[in-house]
């Protein structure tokens, strides 16, 4: 095959620039280049950007990409932690991930629609009037994930659950202080779960047999061996924490129903099919994961590119959920686009893309959707609301982002 030289973004270094345009700065590159391929440099290292359908089933090639080493240092100690699924590849991966896969059976999400309405009613119950929508689904959600997973808590530490939780995904972009208190708090969080992991496994504490907490201390690896006390610390909080992430959906879904009222109307006359598509429209449309990062398996070429052994590459899940060629008007906000909609593996990735067994697609997306559709029945019809005068504004560059709703409780 032909060789084409890829665009190479001139300069020593951009961590600058994506800092300042942070959801932008791919598809910006994308633009300037006119390429859905290109090589830029970051944190001192030579990077290759992917934005596009295709682009995405290539990074999603097992043969082509790695994910050891990929993820930077900081994000590893913050949001990951060492030793988890996402690093992982192959028949380890596999293994593991059947593991995660196994949990998302229907009862389960049925289990936690029902959790979801008894924690927002215990909320509601104890709510006067104003009620700040991100600090609300984040203790919803942390005492639904503590219980789903059979982690034992008691009442007076919830708050130091969801602080500690919250600080896991919410400071990963920061540098300084924040970034130190996210780190202080994992080590923290793992301390903890690893001591509960080993009175799991000694029989020193009585938990479920049928909650997730018992599976992962009891779960064998490929080798048939037991995860370290670390590992599955680092795997139980790979529940935990994404399952309180999901308020940041809960907060952009709040501004969506602020700026598009005649979508609330929609919702409330048509029924569950348009709260389906809102929601698919609230996850493609506003920011969160902004991209992923693999390492090349061996030097290839494709589409005349070379693609060199060892080199860091960065999907843009953003620029893809935006990219003008998958989506009509990406930037308009519009549910009905789901109508009709046929779902491809790579077209539509806010939570990775591809096979959820084979490849590293987030298993909690099923959960994902579990937690906003109850939160959204919930609002919509159970609890009525106003919103007072706010911002409610989305900087580009506040990874994730931080609209921070409130509503009035009629
Ligand atoms: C807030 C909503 C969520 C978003 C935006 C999100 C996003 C993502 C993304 C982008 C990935 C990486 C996919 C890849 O590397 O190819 C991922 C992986 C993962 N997610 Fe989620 N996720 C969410 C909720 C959840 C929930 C609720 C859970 C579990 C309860 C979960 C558990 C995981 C795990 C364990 C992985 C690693 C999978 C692997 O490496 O094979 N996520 N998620």
């Amino acid at each position: 095959m032909s060789h084409r030289e890829m665009p190479v973004e001139k300069g020593l270094d951009h961590t600058l620039q994506l800092l300042r345009e942070g959801y932008d700065f791919m598809m910006n590159r994308k633009d300037k280049f006119h390429s859905r391929v290109f090589e830029t440099r970051l944190l001192g290292e030579k990077v290759y950007g992917l934005v596009g359908k295709e682009e995405a089933e290539l990074f999603y090639d097992e043969d082509k990409f790695v994910r050891k080493n990929a993820a930077p240092g900081r994000v590893q100690k913050t949001l990951f932690g060492k030793g988890g699924v996402q690093g992982l590849d192959g028949r380890e991966h596999r293994h593991r991930k059947k593991m995660f896969m196994s949990l998302m059976s229907n009862d389960t999400l049925q289990e936690i629609r029902q959790l979801v309405r008894k924690e927002w009613n215990h909320l509601l119950a104890h709510t006067e009037k104003e009620l700040h929508v991100r600090e609300a689904s984040q203790i919803v959600f942390t005492r639904v994930a503590l219980r789903w997973c059979g982690i034992p808590f008691e009442e007076k530490k919830v708050s130091d659950w969801v602080d500690e939780l919250n600080d896991l995904f919410e400071h990963v972009a920061h540098i300084g202080p924040k970034h130190w208190k996210a780190r202080f708090f994992r080590n923290k969080a793992e301390k903890w779960l690893e001591e509960l992991v080993e009175k799991v496994r000694a029989g020193k504490e009585t938990v479920d047999q049928n909650r997730l907490l018992y599976h992962f201390s009891m779960y064998k690896d490929a080798h048939g061996n037991f995860l370290s006390p670390n590992i599955a610390a680092v795997e139980i909080l790979n529940l935990l924490r994404p399952t309180v992430a999901v308020s940041v959906y809960v907060d952009v879904m709040f501004l969506a129903m602020r700026d598009y009222p005649e979508e609330m109307k929609k919702i409330k006359s048509q029924g569950k099919e348009a709260g389906e598509r809102f929601i698919q429209e609230v996850r493609r449309y506003y920011p969160f994961f902004p991209f992923l990062a693999a390492r090349v398996k061996e030097t290839f070429i494709w589409n005349g590119y070379e693609f060199e052994k060892g080199k860091l590459t960065l999907l843009d899940l953003y620029g893809t959920n935006h990219d003008p060629a998958i989506w009509k008007n990406p930037h308009l906000f519009d549910p009905d686009r789901f109508i009709n909609w046929k779902e491809t593996p790579f077209s539509f990735i806010p939570q990775g893309g591809g096979d959820f067994e084979i490849g590293h697609r987030c298993p909690g997306e099923w959960l994902t959707l579990e937690l906003l559709r109850e939160t959204l029945d919930i609002f919509i019809h159970d609890v009525p609301f106003t919103f007072p005068k706010q911002d409610g504004d989305i900087e580009r560059n506040d990874i994730p982002p931080q609209p921070n709703m409130i509503i009035n409780i009629i």
